[in-house]
């Protein structure tokens, strides 16, 4: 029997994972979750034993067991056969006395790859069994974007739109977006922050009118977000997969208990943690680093969930977000399931851009999450102090990780593991001024000094952006990102 999966929001109306992955987000807005999370633990001497990919194809099929097997093992070639630079997929590398998990060696240099070759396969098969054309529609503050338009350029019966914030994120992603080639791709600027740009897609979804004249045309929505959970749930194998190299490294014994702390926004990363420690995975602590904008730092330490405050555009763009989507599957687990309750709370978020969870949840979820946050001066401190004493380089959101964890007190003998979400190269200039180097000419002369320092040659796919052509330059206001889909809708599919 398959696990349905139903709205946060919602438990009356169920559907099939395939489903769940096609819509994206749930019709009433809530986000898609199963009952069933947890009920099946992964042995993890198998996947101690296993691959990567043999790691991936067992979890899939838990979270998706809708998906055949044939189908799951296709899915898993496809997105990791020969796509990673590293053998290992995702590394978890000995950096000082912790581990470095390296989940940027996929085709854009930063972690949304190792969910983003695989969503568009899932989503394929999931639309085999269907007439529907889609149009995946993703918010970007910098690393989805690029990294969903790589995984989605030219796949048949599909389109992809992204929309990023303009001026928000770093030069090199958006040269990495702007530059994309593809006969179903669009790109777009948005006047705003991140959370403008997410809300209208999110609006976009409910907009009943519109959804209707798409479905006219065979057309219909779906989302590259975390909030997809064909997105979320691949995002859960490199956990596992890193207790598995810490195991046969030697630096733990199968069964010890380990950290992850994980630099997070949207809380769709760190959430995919706490779906392994479901899952059977043994977890101490989830430790959330957020940067200034540090909405989920608070919440974690007092309970009140309150975006109205200053957004501050920082070093570390991918995390610039005072509306973590992902939060409100947490809400719904730590709540045991009580949709009434994350409905009246996301009610309260929509209409006064707050809300409080009740103590005791607040009390369970402190019970596996820890947190902090450091600000610009704090990560660059940390890029210079870990290259001048480990010879790592870090990028700035992983700097911030790293500082949040020399703060959060570790337990005696119990490891701890760092994620590391993207390429320094993708923030080279942020970076170069960071380690003392020269960061005042072109963006690619700062890659160079990088190279020159780190001895680390950049990915060809970033140094080859300074020759690249740009095909987009939209700008646009928030409320003319409807208009400027359904355009593309029709344009593209
Ligand atoms: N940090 C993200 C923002 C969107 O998050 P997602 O995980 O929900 O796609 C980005 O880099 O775009």
């Amino acid at each position: 029997m398959a696990s349905m999966y139903h709205s946060t929001r919602s438990t009356v109306k169920e559907c099939s994972a395939k489903r769940a992955v096609l819509d994206g987000l749930a019709p009433d807005g809530g986000l898609y979750v199963t009952d069933a999370l947890g009920t099946e633990s992964i042995d993890l001497d198998q996947i101690v034993a296993q691959t990567y990919s043999e790691n991936a194809a067992l979890i899939l099929k838990t979270l998706l067991d809708d998906y055949a097997d044939e189908e799951i093992a296709a899915c898993v070639e496809a997105a990791y056969g020969d796509t990673f630079a590293a053998p290992e997929t995702t590394p978890a590398v000995k950096v000082g006395d912790d581990f470095v998990l390296e989940l940027f060696h996929g085709p854009t240099s930063a972690f949304k790859d190792v969910a983003l070759q695989m969503l568009p396969q899932l989503m394929s098969r999931a639309a085999a069994s269907t007439s529907e054309r889609i149009m995946i529609l993703a918010a970007t503050s910098g690393d989805t974007g690029k990294a969903a338009l790589a995984g989605f350029a030219d796949t048949p019966g599909l389109g992809i739109t992204v929309f990023y914030p303009h001026g928000g994120t770093s030069e090199i992603q958006r040269l990495q977006m702007v530059t994309q080639h593809g006969d179903n791709v669009a790109v777009g600027a948005v006047h705003g922050n991140f959370d403008d740009t997410q809300s209208a897609v999110k609006r976009i979804f409910s907009d009943e009118a519109l959804r209707e004249r798409l479905h006219e045309q065979g057309v219909v929505l779906s989302s590259a977000n975390s909030i997809n959970i064909g997105r979320l749930a691949p995002q859960v194998v490199y956990y596992f997969d890193a207790y598995a190299q810490l195991v046969r490294q030697g630096a733990i014994e199968c069964g010890d208990k380990v950290d992850f702390c994980v630099p997070t926004g949207n809380f769709g990363d760190v959430l995919a943690g706490y779906f392994a420690l479901r899952m059977g995975l043994p977890v101490r602590k989830l430790i959330v680093a957020s940067n200034a904008n540090n909405v989920l730092t608070d919440f974690l330490t007092t309970g009140v969930y309150d975006r109205n405050r200053p957004f501050h555009k920082t070093i570390s763009p991918s995390m610039d977000i005072l509306i973590s989507s992902n939060l409100e599957r947490l809400l719904y687990y730590m709540s045991d399931g009580d949709a009434e309750l994350v409905a009246r709370l996301m009610d309260d978020l929509a209409n006064t851009g707050r809300y409080e969870a009740p103590a005791v949840m607040l009390e369970r979820i402190r019970e596996t999450f820890a947190c902090g946050f450091a600000d610009d001066d704090e990560a660059r401190t940390a890029m210079k102090e870990c290259f001048d004493e480990t010879g790592y380089v870090l990028d700035p959101h992983t700097a911030v990780a790293w500082r949040v964890s020399q703060r959060v007190p570790k337990a005696e003998g119990i490891a701890r593991v760092v994620l590391s979400t993207a390429s320094p190269y993708k923030f080279c200039r942020d970076v170069c001024a960071a380690l003392g180097l020269p960061s005042d000419g072109t963006d690619f002369d700062c890659m160079r000094a990088l190279e020159e320092k780190s001895g680390m040659k950049a990915p060809e796919a970033l140094a080859s952006l300074e020759n690249a052509a740009v095909r987009f330059d939209d700008v646009m206001d928030a409320c003319d990102m409807p208009a400027y889909v359904e355009g593309k809708c029709g344009e593209l599919l």
